[in-house]
């Protein structure tokens, strides 16, 4: 693996954990060629929450998928915790991702047969580590589950199994959290005590994760907004309310 510094495009606040360079990604050719990524730099700060947003088709799966490693690009540079990901096979890929990232998606991905408990440690459970006790018991307390670890997914609320999704990813300390659409499924309280964690996982164990939303009020939980429109970064905003972010959303002239 080729080690390199992370770069970042601001030249203050925290490093970059995560950043791509230039970073393209065509679909198809000829007629039904697709630029999904049309020179995207972006520098996710480390122990963050940053939100990605932009209107359908924008490009924001494939960012996310990009960076964690789960496709690749077709020009530019993705960087994560050091390691330049661009010309990694797909072992090291598959590696990378086991080790060093974790993913929250809208559908929950539980397995139904296991209880809550052995899903938030397969992931260790599948690379044969033992998890860190004390910060798993951190982790359920966080995710507020301690007395709902033995039942199964299809004995929780969808706030809960969310919450078991968010524990899973979280449990194995991996270097970035990848969520995306995490509240896309859920009612609006459930979806708050989804982001607060997330948030709580930032600012208070130092947990640097990107989330993809549609949502403004889910986005004002984030420490940074990243704003896609054809594939390419349309802006940023630092410290957010949903106010200015849906003013944001509105003069640029697409809903999300
Ligand atoms: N596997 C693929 N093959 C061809 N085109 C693709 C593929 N994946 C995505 N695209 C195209 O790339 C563009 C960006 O798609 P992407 O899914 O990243 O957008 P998005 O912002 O996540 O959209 P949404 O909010 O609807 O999920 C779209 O035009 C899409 O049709």
């Amino acid at each position: 693996m080729t080690q390199t510094a992370a770069t970042t495009e601001e030249s203050t606040g925290p490093p970059a954990a995560a950043a791509v360079e230039d970073v393209r990604k065509i679909y198809g050719r000829g007629d039904s060629r697709v630029a999904a990524l049309d020179g995207v730099s972006l520098a996710v700060p480390q122990g963050r929450l940053t939100a990605v947003m932009g209107p359908s088709g924008s490009g924001k799966s494939t960012l996310m998928h990009c960076m964690a490693g789960l496709d690749t690009v077709t020009s530019g540079r993705v960087v994560l915790g050091g390691t330049d990901l661009t010309g990694l096979g797909e072992r090291a890929l598959t590696r990378l991702r086991r080790d060093r990232v974790g993913f929250v998606f809208q559908a929950f991905n539980l397995v139904p047969t296991l209880t809550a408990l052995e899903n938030i440690t397969l992931p260790s459970d599948i690379a044969g580590r033992r998890p860190d006790r004390d910060w798993l018991d951190r982790v359920i307390d966080a995710v507020g589950l301690r007395d709902r670890l033995g039942h199964r997914p299809s004995e929780l609320s969808g706030g809960q199994q969310q919450r078991v999704a968010c524990a899973r990813a979280l449990a194995a300390r991996p270097d970035i959290v990848f969520a995306d659409e995490p509240t896309g499924n859920l009612d609006t309280a459930s979806g708050r005590e989804v982001l607060g964690l997330l948030r709580d996982a930032a600012h208070l164990h130092g947990q640097t994760t990107v989330m993809v939303t549609h949502d403004p009020a889910a986005a004002s939980y984030a420490d940074l907004v990243v704003f896609l429109a054809d594939g390419r970064v349309a802006g940023r905003l630092a410290d957010p309310d949903a106010d200015t972010i849906l003013e944001r959303m509105k003069s640029a002239g697409s809903p999300a």
